[in-house]
This record gives structure tokens, C-alpha cells and sequence, in this order.
């Protein structure tokens, strides 16, 4: 969520010594934003649309006297536009089965062609369809949400947008809100201010279940980041990594000092690591609860939750587990999600395949340790690279297992909820796609 919706790829160094490479860090703290917004503004950057929106505005950072939480009441039910908004007249809302095979090949394919690019316009996001049927049909999620635009004539999909329900919990208040995603607009009809009728639509279908907030990720700066998060990356097949201009070769290294520098034992080392099954589902529910009730901001999920985003799905979700050889106690628990990006223009390799860090918990194996066999299982099952956020606890394992930070910034949004402080990467427990 995301994400999700940084860079697909971005250039990481490889040097012997990885603690090396200086990236500019932004840190998420209020200096940072407020830096940001003098840099747009001496840009003469306006928000025509999110300037109309409740959102928290550049110009109310560091006023503290406006109090955390939403920014507008709820509205009375009847009093939500029960219309949907006008669209240019060549174009018309349609609403995405996702159970349809059709209807799920045709968002893939606007998807394939349409979405998230790095900066370079190396690499663009390739959500599979399975991973789209995933991400968009949780517990609890309603059709009516997955919202697309169709050409009257031909009937072309040449835009999307969804949302999922969540809970997610800001300090010690759990709201109902929607997740955001995949808003796309076909590469023809950029710039002509579709995205903004999008958006007030998925909003006013939100609205109509009652639900007035919303969570999402953008990779570029909007009114205003809850806090901003930076991909690392970690290769695991560096050769492909730099032929296909991922990375580059370090200062004074060689393809063969390199190779030697990211290969991995070939078997995980941590006693009763294993993969998820249904019967861990309440443990892992425990375990990860209990584990995100420390940050500021993050999902409340219950066993259907649990169910639904961490029990395996093959080349959509891994979930691993330390089952103590003892007692049985699940004390750790790891995950992934598969998501390749398409390489454009590259003779010999169409596709990099990576996998995103989702949820990881560790109370008796050194988190260290733990996402060492991610990685390990990573490269058996054949990725290119494993991604990370530096969300949760990951600075603490980031560099030592030879991550680099990559080039993009993730920044996180709450629509209709203010938070009192910018938050640090490390206060942030979501994941979103
Ligand atoms: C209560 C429920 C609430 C639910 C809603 C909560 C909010 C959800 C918000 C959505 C969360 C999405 C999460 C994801 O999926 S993030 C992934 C976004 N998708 C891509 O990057 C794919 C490639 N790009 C495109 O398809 C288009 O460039 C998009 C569709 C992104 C914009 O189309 P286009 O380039 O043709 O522009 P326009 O002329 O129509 O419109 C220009 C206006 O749109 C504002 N803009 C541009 N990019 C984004 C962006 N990523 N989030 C929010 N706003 C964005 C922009 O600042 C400007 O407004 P303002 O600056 O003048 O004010």
C-alpha cells in the first residue's frame, strides 16, 4: 500500500562496506516537512484539489493547538451525495468484479502498462492477478469500492481506484477506515484533473458505508505526510541487479567480489523456523497484536485479518514462523509479499522479481537473525532483491545484512484525521500493499 507505491527500483551502491553508502536520510520529523513545504512553495507549487480536502494543510504544521483526530464530523448519511460525480462525457464509471476473470485480466493489464514507474522509467510495478484478488477482497470488503472508468465508445478501462476496510489505531484511538490504492490513470489521459474526480468518488462510496477516514501511500509529497519512509534494498542475485541497471557495481569492487558479498548460507540456521499454516493463525494473532500495540500508528487485526493477509498464498504472500523445538511456542514470525516489477527496455530480462519485508515479529530470535532467514528463503524461492521500509524495528537489522538505501521516498496519508506530531519511520506499524 502499497506501495507500495514508491519506486519499483532504484539504484543501490554496491561497495564492500555498505555502511558506505550516504544517502541524504529523512528522518520524517517536522524540520524535514516544514523544509519540504519552503521548497514547494518557493516552487510556487500549489494543491488546487487537496487544498479543498480534509486534510492536514503545509500551513497548520506546528500549530499544536488544533487537537488530534478527525477534521471534519461525519455528515448525516442522507446528506451524502447519492449521485456519482460527473465525468467527462466521452467517459463512464464502472464498477470492477474482481471475481471475474475478465474484469481482473482487464485491471491487470491497465495496471501492467499504467502504473507506479521509478524516476528513471527503468521499472514499473507488475501486481499479478492473484495478488490484485488479494489485495482487494479482504474481510469485510465491499465491490462497490473498486471503482473504474471506461471509455463510452470503445469501453476501454483507462482508469482505477480502490479501497479496503481496515482498522487501524492512531495513539490509543482505533478508527474505521478505507485503504487507498491503486489509483491509476491510463498514460493518454494524464494531467486533465481525473484524478481528483476519482478520488471524490471512492471517497463518497466510503462515506456511504459510514466510514470517514482513509489511509494511503503516495511517492509524491501531498498536504501532508503523516511521515515519510525510504525503501533499502537488499540484492540477493546481483548480477541480473546490475545488468538490468537496478544497481551499479561499487567503487573498487568486481561482478565476482560482489557476487561473493551478497550470497547467503544455503539453508535457514534458526531451529523450528518454518512456514505458516492455518493452525498458527490465533498464535500468530497473539504474537502480532501484541507486537504493534508499541507504535503510533497501526492495523488492528483480528484472526480473519490474520487469516486473510499473513497465511501463505503462493507468489502473493509468505509467512514464516519460530516454533520453540521445546515448549511449541510460536515466539517469532516473518513475512513478504511478491511483487515484480516489469524491466522496460532491457533485451535479456523482462521481469525483476522482488519481495517486500510486510510484518515481522521477534520476542526470542534476534530480529537479525530472523530476517537473515527471510532472506535465505527469499533467495531460494529465486527473487532478484528483498525490500524494505525502514518502518517498525527494520533500522535495527537494515545495514548489518547489507541493504542499501535506495533513491524514492514512500510518503504515508491520513485522509480526515489529523495526528498532533509527524511521526518517525520507526513509530509506523502498517504495511500498506
Ligand atoms: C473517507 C474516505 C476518503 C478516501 C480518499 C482518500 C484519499 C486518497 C488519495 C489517493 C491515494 C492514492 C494512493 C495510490 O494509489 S499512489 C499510486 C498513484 N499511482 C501512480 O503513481 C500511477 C501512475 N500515475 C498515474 O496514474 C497518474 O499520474 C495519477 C492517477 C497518480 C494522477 O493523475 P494525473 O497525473 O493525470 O493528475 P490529474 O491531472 O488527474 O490530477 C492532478 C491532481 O492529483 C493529485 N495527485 C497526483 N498523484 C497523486 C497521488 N498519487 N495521490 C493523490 N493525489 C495525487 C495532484 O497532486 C493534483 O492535485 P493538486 O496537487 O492540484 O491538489
Amino acid at each position: 500500500m502499497g506501495d507500495s507505491n514508491s519506486l519499483p527500483g532504484s539504484a543501490t551502491e554496491n561497495s564492500d562496506n555498505v555502511d558506505e553508502i550516504s544517502v541524504a536520510q529523512d528522518d520524517g520529523s517536522l524540520e524535514t516537512i516544514v523544509q519540504r513545504l519552503q521548497d514547494s512553495i518557493s516552487l510556487g507549487k500549489k494543491h488546487k484539489f487537496w487544498e479543498t480536502q480534509p486534510v492536514r494543510q503545509f500551513k497548520d504544521i506546528g500549530d499544536t493547538s488544533i487537537p488530534e483526530g478527525p477534521i471534519e464530523p461525519p455528515t448525516p448519511l442522507s446528506e451524502v451525495k447519492q449521485e456519482p460525480y460527473n465525468l467527462p462525457s466521452a467517459y463512464e464509471w464502472t464498477t470492477c468484479d474482481m471475481d471475474s476473470e475478465e474484469i481482473c485480466n482487464e485491471v491487470y493489464a491497465l495496471l501492467k502498462n499504467n502504473y507506479v514507474e521509478d524516476d528513471e522509467n527503468m521499472f514499473r510495478f507488475n501486481y499479478s492477478k492473484e495478488f490484485l484478488r488479494w489485495a482487494l477482497r479482504p474481510p469485510g470488503y465491499y465491490r462497490s469500492w473498486h471503482i473504474g472508468v471506461r471509455a463510452k465508445a470503445s469501453k476501454k478501462l483507462v482508469a482505477f481506484i480502490t479501497g479496503v476496510p481496515a482498522r487501524i489505531r492512531v495513539h490509543d484511538k482505533v478508527v474505521k477506515m478505507a485503504e487507498i490504492n491503486f489509483l491509476c490513470v491510463h498514460k493518454k489521459l494524464r494531467s486533465k484533473r481525473l484524478a481528483p474526480v476519482m478520488i471524490k468518488e471512492v471517497t463518497r462510496r466510503v462515506h456511504l458505508e459510514n466510514i470517514w477516514q482513509a489511509a494511503y501511500t503516495a511517492g509524491v509529497v501531498l498536504p501532508t505526510p503523516v511521515t515519510t519512509c525510504q525503501y533499502w534494498h537488499r540484492s540477493l542475485n546481483p548480477k541480473k541487479l546490475i545488468d538490468v541497471g537496478f544497481s551499479r557495481l561499487g567503487a573498487r569492487m568486481t561482478m565476482s567480489r560482489t557476487i561473493k558479498l551478497y550470497r547467503l548460507p544455503d539453508s535457514t540456521v534458526t531451529p523450528g523456523f518454518r512456514t505458516m499454516e492455518l493452525r498458527d493463525v490465533p498464535a500468530v494473532t497473539r504474537l502480532l497484536r501484541n507486537y504493534l500495540s508499541q507504535f503510533v500508528v497501526a492495523p488492528v487485526f483480528d484472526e480473519d485479518d490474520v487469516e486473510h493477509w499473513l497465511l501463505p498464498t503462493e507468489n502473493v504472500v509468505d509467512s514464516y514462523l519460530v516454533e520453540s523445538p521445546e515448549n511449541h511456542e510460536i515466539t517469532d514470525f516473518c513475512s513478504f509479499y511478491t511483487l515484480p516489477s516489469s524491466i522496460l527496455g532491457n533485451q535479456t530480462h523482462s521481469t525483476l522479481k522482488a519481495a517486500y519485508s510486510y510484518y515481522n515479529v521477534s520476542t526470542k530470535t534476534p530480529l537479525l537473525q530472523l530476517m537473515n532467514d527471510v532472506l535465505i528463503v527469499a533467495k531460494q524461492k529465486d527473487f532478484d532483491v528483498f525490500n524494505a521500509l525502514d518502518v517498525m524495528q527494520n533500522e535495527s537489522f537494515l545495514k548489518e545484512l547489507k541493504f542499501g538505501p535506495g533513491d524514492g521516498q514512500l510518503h504515508y496519508y491520513l485522509y480526515n484525521y489529523r495526528v498532533r506530531n509527524a511521526l518517525k519511520p520507526l513509530e509506523l506499524g502498517l504495511v500498506l500493499l
